[in-house]
């Protein structure tokens, strides 16, 4: 059936099949109503029409009859006909507007609550980083609540369109039955030929807009790099306003340009040739109606002349822009597009290990876990971050990962963490595969800082007991792990001390500092300890601790975490060299393992990046290694 149709037509009956599948997640009950009152919005007017003309048709022999004469009665009926369709439409235009807002949230209501579901459904992060499919969503969620040009508009916006096109098969069939068949297949076309010139382009240009998405989103970045307190200081300190003034400029004429010039091409020649023949059908159709009035019997000429002209009248009118409907079925499926292209990309990752899977719980790890040859590459990356890696974590102590920036540190806890599964090889706890272990159980057993730990809009106490949600209860525990973070002071100085919002644009709400941040987090993970998890691991636990901090934080943790299986990541050597085990990651291997005494006697890549960094520190002194701080060369 497919090639029986032009390819434009044929997408446009997709499109609107794809509308109406969307149709369900508002309700039967809800749908039923408003395809019932676009049905109704669809024939009153031509009723009306019928009516109206029957009424001038009859006004001359009641006026003839008089009062309560047959030809009277007659007139009264016709003109009660009219009057109800009249009142109807005006009753039933509100309905219309109000089911159609009611469909229209109902689906967009749905389709958010799918595409979360999609989210937060995924136990991997693969779609989330990618930056394209990530800006997908981020503007289909915005379309969807704003709900201006949104799949729920198009739903509502398709039952609207209906009531118009039962109007014009109204119109076409009055002129049709009253008068000619060929005026009104003549009609019909040129109705339909400038609705397809008008509407096709409307939906041409929506989709070169969408097409030009990667630059808007080019513009959104740095309209908001102007107005983001983030980049604020930086921005004025650099002097870097002209800049960004002449970069946003640019960026915006070059999104505009190519819009302005496809605009021309799709709406101005299309515009002039389908008027044309609009001018042209509708004067002949206009003049076939007129010559065959003037030729025919006067009562009846009359009621056929106003109805046949009414009619056409109508039916030309259709062919204008549908405000109900129009923007709404040609633009509010774009966003709906970008959620399925988000869910084909979730289908598209790859599932989970699923080998044979071992009960409920992940037993308490004893010896050690193990990187059994693993290789991974990120999904659509020709480069393997590791190469058949081998690599052991002894149980109950700390190891150290120290590698250049980019040599896989961070991905190594991905894979730990399983948010990404590696591409060959496996990872074992105790000799068993990981990924045989519930995920959700797995990820009990891990408690995690990353690098660009997560700052929640709560209050500072659900930040720590979001470390272990099932006993967000133990207020005690979360006074603890705050106490052995040295937060209390800070945090109990706040307005409403733990359960102050940690956001100043929320009520009552503080900011913190990045140091206090980073300790919050720290102690999100102690609390996730206490709990139930055994394997910790720190990406950069330091990063933002100021000096004393970070000398005790050694220390401190390892008496907080004795017994815990410690990974830790970190390019300050004064936090690393105390761990148990050292291991230097380099071109996605292990090329050094041993404790900071053994290194630095084997004189490789960990000696050699312990002294660059020690140098830093006698360079500033006095040139002979005298101002190493004694916790560092000792
Ligand atoms: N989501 C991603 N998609 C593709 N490549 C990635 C992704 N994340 C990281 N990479 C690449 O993987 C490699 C290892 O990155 P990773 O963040 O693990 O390094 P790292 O050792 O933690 O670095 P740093 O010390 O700078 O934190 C880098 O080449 C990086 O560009």
């Amino acid at each position: 059936m497919k090639w029986l149709l032009p390819d434009g037509v044929a997408r446009l009956l997709a499109a609107r099949r794809d509308i109406a599948r969307l149709l369900p997640r508002a309700g039967a009950a809800l749908v039923a109503a408003s395809a019932v009152v676009n049905v109704l919005l669809g024939l009153l007017p031509v009723l009306f029409v019928v009516a109206g003309a029957l009424v001038l048709g009859r006004v001359p022999a009641a006026v003839e009859g008089g009062t309560g004469s047959p030809a009277f009665d007659a007139l009264i009926r016709a003109f009660v006909l009219a009057a109800a369709s009249f009142v109807g439409q005006q009753i039933l235009a509100p309905a219309q507007q109000a089911l159609g807002e009611s469909v229209a949230r109902r689906i967009d209501g749905r389709v958010l609550d799918e595409l979360m579901d999609a989210a937060m459904s995924q136990p991997g992060i693969a779609a989330l980083e990618d930056a394209r499919v990530v800006e997908d969503l981020r503007a289909a969620a915005r379309e969807l609540e704003s709900g201006v040009q949104s799949p729920g508009q198009a739903g509502a916006g398709l039952l609207a369109l209906g009531a118009r096109q039962i109007q014009l098969l109204g119109y076409v069939a009055v002129v049709g039955f009253a008068f000619s068949w060929l005026a009104a297949a003549g009609l019909l076309t040129a109705v339909l030929l400038f609705r397809h010139g008008h509407v096709g382009g409307l939906r041409k240009y929506a989709g070169a807009r969408f097409d030009l998405g990667s630059q808007e989103m080019g513009n959104d970045y740095l309209r908001n790099l102007a107005t983001s307190a983030e980049a604020a200081k930086e921005i004025r300190v650099f002097g870097l306003m002209r800049w960004l003034q002449d970069r946003l400029h640019s960026s915006y004429t070059a999104w505009l340009e190519p819009l302005w010039k496809i605009r021309r091409a799709i709406y101005l020649g299309p515009f002039l040739w389908y008027t044309l023949w609009m001018v042209l059908v509708s004067g002949a159709a206009l003049a076939a109606i007129g010559t065959g009035a003037a030729d025919g019997n006067a009562g009846q000429t009359l009621t056929v002349f106003a109805m046949v002209l009414q009619a056409a009248l109508g039916a030309l009118r259709l062919a204008e822009f549908y405000p109900e409907s129009d923007l709404q079925t040609a633009i509010g499926m774009h966003a709906y597009e970008a959620v399925r292209r988000f869910t084909d990309h979730l289908d598209a990752t790859p599932a989970d290990a699923a080998g044979e899977m071992r009960g409920d719980e992940v037993p308490e790890p004893a010896g050690v876990i193990h990187f059994d040859h693993v290789t991974f590459r990120y999904p659509g990356e020709d480069r393997a971050v590791f190469e058949d890696l081998d690599l052991e974590i002894p149980v109950g102590s700390c190891t150290a990962l120290v590698g250049l920036n980019g040599a896989g540190k961070t991905t190594l806890v991905k894979l730990l963490t399983r948010l990404y599964e590696p591409s060959a090889g496996v990872i074992r706890l105790d000799g068993v595969d990981i990924a045989s272990y519930p995920l959700e159980a797995w990820r009990a057993k891990t408690a995690v800082i990353f690098q660009d730990f997560a700052r929640y809009e709560v209050s500072a106490a659900d930040n720590v007991a979001f470390g272990a949600v099932h006993r967000a209860d133990d207020t005690e525990g979360v006074r603890r792990a705050i106490e052995a973070v040295g937060l209390t002071g800070a945090l109990d100085a706040l307005p409403r001390g733990t359960a102050t919002p940690l956001a100043r644009h929320l009520e009552g709400g503080a900011e913190l500092s990045g140091g206090q941040w980073q300790r919050l987090a720290l102690a999100r993970a102690l609390f996730a300890l206490e709990h139930g998890s055994s394997v910790l691991v720190m990406d950069e636990p330091t990063a933002s601790l100021d000096v004393r901090a970070e000398a005790g934080f050694f220390e401190e943790f390892t008496s907080l975490t004795r017994g815990a299986t410690t990974m830790l990541i970190s390019h300050r050597f004064s936090t690393v060299r105390r761990a148990d085990v050292i291991v230097v990651l380099d071109g996605g291997r292990v090329i050094e393992r041993g404790s900071h005494e053994q290194l630095l006697e084997r004189d490789g890549r960990y000696a050699e990046l312990f002294r660059l960094q020690a140098d830093r520190f006698t360079d500033d002194d006095d040139g002979a290694g005298h101002g190493v701080p004694a916790e560092v060369l000792s």
